[in-house]
């Protein structure tokens, strides 16, 4: 019998609350404060503009050149830190947290703000697809077998709330030769908001050297 885990598996990276990502974390807040305070803010735009670029020219001065960091970004073989929904260094990335469940199924919780609203205090459509792809896609690393995205069928059962705790959740449901099926979903105060059916099929770009 397999002894139960006292941690859940996690599947993608931590943030350190240092370094790049206390950077990325105050990048998000920017963010969103922007978009907070809109056209109509008392805030002088003009100067904020200027502070912001000037902290975009510190970090491309310092930046390897984009070649390197193109090949640095995937070193290892384990989890990444870049991607656009879980990556600790990536700005656009809510983030969302996967951890892997002992029934072979992945599951994370994030709230989302104002930078992805779709409808009117709502989550954008094309966020929540984004959130089941990668979602999905790490599901099949936890079951052992991964591939590419070939389709994704999705269904918006009601609005996604924005502000509020959801909870997205993978499950890798047969693999037939290099075809995978996976599905999954987004829910809200226990209610389905958006699910997820996906065909992933077995290939794999090489990580640069
Ligand atoms: C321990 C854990 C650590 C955790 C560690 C985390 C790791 C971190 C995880 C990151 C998770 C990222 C999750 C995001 C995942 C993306 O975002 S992937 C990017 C989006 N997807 C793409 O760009 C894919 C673009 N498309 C392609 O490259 C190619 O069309 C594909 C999908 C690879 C298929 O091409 P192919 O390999 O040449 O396949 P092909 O031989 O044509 O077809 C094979 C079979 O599949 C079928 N097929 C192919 N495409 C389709 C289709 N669209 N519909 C239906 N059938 C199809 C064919 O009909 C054929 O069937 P059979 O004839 O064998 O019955």
């Amino acid at each position: 019998m397999t002894a139960a885990r006292e941690q859940p598996l996690e599947l993608t990276a931590i943030s350190h609350n240092e370094g790049v990502d206390a950077a990325v974390s105050a990048a998000r807040r920017v963010i969103a404060s922007l978009l907070h305070a809109g056209d109509g803010s008392a805030a002088e735009m003009k100067e904020v503009a200027d502070r912001l670029n000037a902290v975009a020219d510190h970090l491309d001065e310092h930046a390897p050149a984009m070649d390197q960091r193109m090949v640095d970004m995937w070193s290892g073989e384990g989890i990444t830190r870049h991607d656009p929904v879980t990556g600790p260094e990536n700005t656009i990335a809510p983030p969302l947290h996967l951890t892997g469940k002992d029934d072979g199924s992945v599951e994370g919780v994030v709230a989302l703000g104002l930078p992805y609203q779709g409808p009117p205090g709502h989550v954008h459509g094309g966020i929540s697809a984004l959130l089941l792809d990668h979602t999905l896609g790490v599901a099949n690393h936890w079951a052992g077998q991964s591939g590419m995205t070939a389709e994704l069928t999705l269904r918006y059962h009601r609005p996604t709330p924005l502000f509020e705790q959801l909870t997205v959740t993978g499950e890798q449901i047969a693999v037939d030769g290099r075809k995978i099926r996976t599905r999954g979903a987004i829910t809200a105060r226990g209610e389905v908001c958006v699910s997820a059916d996906g065909l992933f099929i077995a290939k794999h770009l090489p990580r640069p050297r």
